[in-house]
């Protein structure tokens, strides 16, 4: 059962989780428009907390994506919240450095254990902050249950290697934590980024000091709540909140010794250059342009369902989308018409109804920069298959943003709807003949996130996943996240890798040990 801490973020979620049953338009009635979430969204010390900022000017509204209205006012961290955090971190290192990983374990999966008791109402919460429907927002928090069950697992296998140097000297090497975790995250998959960044982070022994987007605050103060009623120890996981100055803060901050950021990669390269000037380790996940390659030979349905996931969850706000299709001619205009007839059959609406296929784009801005895209796309001569347009699904949902799902033919290579990141519901579908070509054209980007490739021939399959420069490559499927599997970025899409074995790699340095079983032999 859920104890006190959660439930204050089960209070505050009340009028979501009314949201989620029959009685769904009164209880829309009833939330919509009003202030559901009133609790602070800061975390210090195992607690919601207000922070010292009191400047007028250092409040900002959060705006639902689905319907514009305000769901709660937030006050960003003052530099001396940033640094009460990370000493609050600092402190709790001492002790959670040198607790046994099968301690460390033990929590997590209570964590676990809590999340999943509450997935329904930790999804309905991310719904709220960001757009994406529900059933997609669950599948988001069951991942995340087994990324801190896996990360559990990892706590206990933190080793360093004993090594023979002859005449009975040996030397051995530790795995140590690195200290206090300063962790930035976007706006796409808030609730998901405090798991895969703080769990790895925590599993290995570091203190994390977590600023999610200010365009999303909500879910990441729960996971806060959620870590403490596990016995996670008060100082462990701390949340500031605010906009990039204050993330700037935390990656300069002297007591910070790793920066794990998730975002675009203008603001990668800043968070990277503080990280320089402190000689700080720095993980990133920057954005990407990838490739999916469909041969003439792909079991057709898997390759067209493959594409939807390749480019429409979360409004195809996802930065290892697989945006530039490229379908072998013999069965291009086979495979646009089976495309556009599934994009056509998606239901744009309210991101809550357990029928919505696609929610709300994150921000008006953001809207209005998917659609310049689309406007670049028409004027460059590229023909819009299905969707790209602007419209509010339902009248209650009127101060929302959303856009259709759009497929773009005649896309020439150089457009810029080929070359930059849209993020957003937007796929090119590319016509080519043979397999060499494809492999030049899909790797002919500064960015190699993420690549993949629809064929019945697993030799190719192979032979293409081995000449794709991207982190991650999906045969016959598209964006799957098992935590066992790095996922990070090659060229401009990141540094370092999220998830699987790597974690302990990532959230841990190496020290070496000499031991000298002898004489010491010195010349001197
Ligand atoms: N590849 C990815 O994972 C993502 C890419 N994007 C791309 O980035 C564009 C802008 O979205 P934003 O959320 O504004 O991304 P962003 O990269 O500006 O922000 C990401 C995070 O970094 C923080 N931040 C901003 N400036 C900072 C600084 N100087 N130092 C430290 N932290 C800083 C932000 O407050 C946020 O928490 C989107 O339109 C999209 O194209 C956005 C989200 C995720
Ligand atoms: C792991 N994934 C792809 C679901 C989210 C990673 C970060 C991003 O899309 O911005």
């Amino acid at each position: 059962m859920l104890g006190g801490r959660v439930c204050a973020f089960l209070k505050a979620a009340r009028c979501a989780r009314l949201a989620l049953g029959w009685n769904q338009w009164q209880a829309r009635y009833i939330c919509r428009g009003t202030s559901a979430f009133t609790s602070p969204m800061h975390y210090l010390d195992g607690e919601r907390i207000e922070p010292t900022n009191t400047d007028a000017g250092g409040h900002f509204p959060i705006l639902e994506p689905a319907t514009g209205h305000k769901l709660c006012i937030v006050q960003e961290s003052s530099v001396q919240d940033v640094h009460t955090a990370v000493v609050s971190a600092k402190s709790a290192f001492a002790s959670w450095s040198t607790a046994p990983g099968a301690e460390r374990a033990q929590i997590l999966y209570k964590t676990a254990q809590i999340m999943r008791e509450n997935i329904e109402a930790i999804a309905v919460a991310e719904v709220h902050d960001t757009g994406k429907p529900l059933w997609e927002a669950k599948f988001d928090v069951e991942g995340c249950v087994d990324t801190i069950e896996y990360c559990a697992g990892l706590a206990r296998m933190i080793a360093g290697q004993h090594i023979d140097l002859g005449r009975g000297n040996f030397g051995y090497t530790r795995r140590e934590p690195l200290g206090v975790v300063g962790a930035i995250g976007a706006w796409n998959y808030p609730f998901q980024m405090a798991v895969w960044k703080s769990a790895p982070a925590i599993c290995c022994g570091n203190t994390v000091v977590y600023k999610p987007s200010p365009l999303t605050p909500i879910t990441t103060a729960i996971m806060g709540e959620v870590y403490t009623e596990a016995g996670l120890p008060n100082g462990v996981f701390n949340v500031i909140q605010g906009s990039g100055a204050v993330g700037q803060y935390l990656a300069t901050h002297p007591d910070v010794a790793k920066v794990t950021f998730t975002g675009s990669v203008p603001t990668g390269t800043k968070v990277m250059a503080a990280c320089a000037q402190g000689i700080k380790y720095v993980l990133l996940e920057l954005g990407g342009k990838s490739p999916l390659v469909i041969f003439a030979d792909c079991q057709l349905d898997n390759a067209v369902k493959g594409t939807m996931l390749a480019n429409f969850l979360t409004q195809g706000q996802v930065c290892s989308n697989g945006t530039r299709v490229y379908v072998e001619r013999p069965i291009y205009e086979t495979f646009v018409d089976k495309l556009v007839e599934r994009v056509r059959a998606m239901k744009l609406g309210d991101p809550m109804s357990e029928d919505t296929t696609m929610g709300a784009i994150i921000s008006g801005e953001q809207a209005d920069r998917i659609m310049s895209f689309i406007e670049s796309a028409k004027e460059e001569g590229a023909t819009i298959a299905t969707g790209g347009e602007r419209v509010i699904p339902d009248p209650a949902l009127a101060g929302g943003h959303y856009i259709t799902p759009c497929v773009l033919t005649d896309v020439n290579d150089d457009m810029r709807v080929a070359r930059e990141e849209i993020f957003g519901p937007v796929v090119c579908v590319f016509p080519f003949d043979t397999e060499s070509e494809v492999i030049e054209r899909a790797n002919d980007t500064e960015y190699g996130l993420a690549g993949g490739v629809f064929t019945r021939d697993l030799t190719r399959a192979h032979r293409i996943a081995a000449k794709l420069q991207a982190g991650s490559v999906y045969i016959n499927n598209y964006n799957v996240y098992p935590s066992e599997l790095p996922f990070g970025g090659y060229k401009k899409s990141g540094i370092g890798r999220e998830n699987g074995i790597l974690n302990i790699d990532a959230f841990t340095q190496v020290k070496s040990v000499y031991m000298e079983m002898g004489d010491v032999d010195s010349p001197i």
